[in-house]
């Protein structure tokens, strides 16, 4: 019958995590192919076993609406972290494989590159072609570049914008400690008040750096496509938009791209 072939089930589903220093990042694969993506905080040892007893995880921090996953008990899990305690407790998880270095097809890495970056580069220079360069506006704030080669050629690391935001509220006696999510237009250049003279400094000094970046990635690969990617990527593109207009055609912002990596990675097609 018709409807018997088509309830054959290929669909072998298998969920990705990317531990990063805020927060967990999921994707749920069907068919080998990304299917939903969401962000939850890190999360106890009790709802990694809720995980592996029940293929349900809490869907958000606030929620305790579960979400269905699979028919096979455990999921497969495939991991890669940035944050050795969760990676330890992620690894007693029954079914999982983590992802390292040693997975990932590019060449020249050094032995402590960050596994989200090595990911996100390989994923994007496998969809978008090498030479490439990723920016990652996460936690930290990174630039993470590769050659036609498919050869790392380096990159840098910086406070990201809410850990900027949260350097000055916590260690100052009078600053405010700004949320990256109210800030929806630029600030004024030269502030008349506190919390504007904190967006200013942060905001448009971070454009500029990027900018500068940007500017001496392309002077070593000027056909070179930019990803950018992590919590703050949607902000950084608009702004950028706006700061940089001529590189607006090569700026490509994928909030998956550590998804699209796993994909390449653990399909092939290399
Ligand atoms: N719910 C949230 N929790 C934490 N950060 C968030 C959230 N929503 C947006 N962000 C932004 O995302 C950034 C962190 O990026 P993300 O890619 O999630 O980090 P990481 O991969 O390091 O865990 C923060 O600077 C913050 O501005
Ligand atoms: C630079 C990072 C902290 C970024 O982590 P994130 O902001 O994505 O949570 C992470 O990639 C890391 O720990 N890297 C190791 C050092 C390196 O890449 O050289
Ligand atoms: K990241």
């Amino acid at each position: 019958m018709k409807q018997n072939t088509h309830q054959q089930r290929t669909d072998n589903p298998w969920l990705g995590l990317m531990i990063g220093n805020s927060r967990l990042h999921w994707a749920l694969f069907v068919d080998n192919t990304l299917n939903s993506a969401w962000d939850t905080d890190h999360l106890s040892e009790s709802d990694m076993q809720q995980l592996a007893k029940t293929n349900t995880i809490p869907l958000s921090p606030s929620s305790s609406r579960p979400i269905f996953l699979s028919p096979n008990l455990p999921i497969t899990l495939v991991l890669a972290s940035v944050v050795p305690s969760q990676t330890k407790l992620w690894q007693t998880y029954p079914n999982v494989r983590l992802i390292t270095l040693n997975n990932i097809p590019l060449k020249g890495m050094y032995p402590t590159l960050g596994i989200d970056r090595a990911i996100a580069l390989y994923g994007a220079g496998k969809t978008y072609g090498f030479p490439i360069l990723v920016i990652d506006a996460g936690t930290a704030l990174t630039f993470t570049g590769a050659d036609a080669n498919q050869c790392l050629v380096g990159g840098a690391i910086l406070p990201g914008l809410s850990l900027q935001f949260t350097s000055l509220g916590q260690n100052t006696g009078q600053l405010p400690l700004l949320e990256t999510r109210l800030i929806t237009s630029l600030p004024p250049r030269f502030a008349m008040n506190t919390t504007e003279a904190i967006q200013s400094g942060v905001i448009y000094t971070l454009l500029a750096g990027i900018k500068d970046f940007i500017q001496a990635w392309l002077s070593l690969f000027p056909e070179s496509k930019i990803a950018i990617t992590g919590g703050d990527g949607n902000f950084f593109k608009n702004f950028l938009q706006t700061y940089i207009p001529e590189i607006t055609e090569k700026l490509i912002l994928e909030n998956n791209l550590i998804f699209l990596g796993m994909e390449k990675i653990l399909i092939g097609n290399n």
